[in-house]
């Protein structure tokens, strides 16, 4: 998918909510738990009932490889079942990758050729040549991190190096790489008062703004400081919205919660 089929998709839905899709077997209504791929059928109802509401789904693979092979199994058929049924969604494979030019380059077929994702999540720590090879896919997008929603964020990425704050560093550099027009960036929510700075840096470029919901960050914050001039944010709510209820209208109380997130999303859009 192209950025701008992104933006267009944006501005349609009045919506630039991801919903993250993070299965967890002990968290999902134990009805589905005599489903033969209980996974699948829990993603099935959480998309089916919410697929209108946002314009990405973001599958953390760690969900999926923590359960072998039935979970990588139920990955492809959430991505395949995405891809068929709402090929105008973006869609996200979280999976924080980054290694060697030629792993690298495998890294990027497993998720961008046999998963056909539009996008996936990268490490910058390796450098250049470990984040060209996915840069080089034309219409797919590498989504760097550069300032995460965790505690861990302030051990490395804001120490100053040279002069200048590592994620800034980061954000400048990844800049000057071959396709760089490929990058998108992941800046955590609870990070809010950095994105003025980060802005300065990147201005056009998109941002995958995961930590609201169960993480606190606030949304009003983050478009305050975030959005640009073609809105530029994908904001990830996952537990926040998928488990929100624990009981068989959990598709249902997903809806509303992702409904809150799209309202509140329509009004900031309309200003
Ligand atoms: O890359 C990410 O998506 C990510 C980066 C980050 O800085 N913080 C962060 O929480 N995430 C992911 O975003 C999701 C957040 O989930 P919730 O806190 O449940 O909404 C998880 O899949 C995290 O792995």
């Amino acid at each position: 998918m192209t950025t701008n089929q992104l933006i267009s998709e944006i501005k349609k839905k009045q919506s630039f909510l991801c919903i993250g899709l993070d299965v967890d077997l002990n968290k999902i209504p134990q009805h589905l738990l005599k489903e033969e791929d209980p996974i699948f059928a829990f993603n099935k109802a959480i998309i089916d009932a919410t697929h209108h509401l946002c314009v990405a789904y973001k599958p953390n693979t760690a969900f999926y490889e923590a359960y072998g092979l039935k979970g990588w199994k139920a990955l492809e058929k959430t991505i395949r079942y995405i891809n068929k049924n709402h090929p105008e969604i973006f869609t996200i494979a979280d999976a924080k990758r980054g290694d060697i030019g030629n792993t690298s380059t495998m890294y990027a077929k497993a998720f961008f050729e046999d998963l056909a994702f539009d996008s996936v999540t990268v490490a910058p720590y390796m450098g250049k040549d470990s984040v060209e090879p996915f840069l080089a896919f034309e219409d797919k997008h590498t989504i760097l991190l550069a300032l995460t929603s965790n505690e861990g964020a302030f051990d490395f990425q804001t120490k100053t190096v040279d002069g200048k704050e590592l994620y800034k560093q980061v954000l400048e550099t990844s800049k000057t790489w071959k396709n760089s027009k490929n990058l998108m960036y992941v800046v955590g929510a609870t990070k809010a008062e950095y994105l003025a700075d980060i802005r300065n840096i990147i201005p056009d470029s998109f941002l995958l703004v995961p930590g609201v919901g169960a993480q606190g960050g606030n949304l009003q914050e983050v478009c305050k400081y975030g959005m640009n001039a073609q809105v530029g944010l994908l904001i990830n709510s996952s537990r926040g919205i998928i488990y929100a209820s624990k009981n068989e209208d959990f598709a249902q109380v997903a809806v509303t919660k992702a409904l809150e997130l799209q309202r509140e999303m329509q009004v900031i859009l309309s200003k």
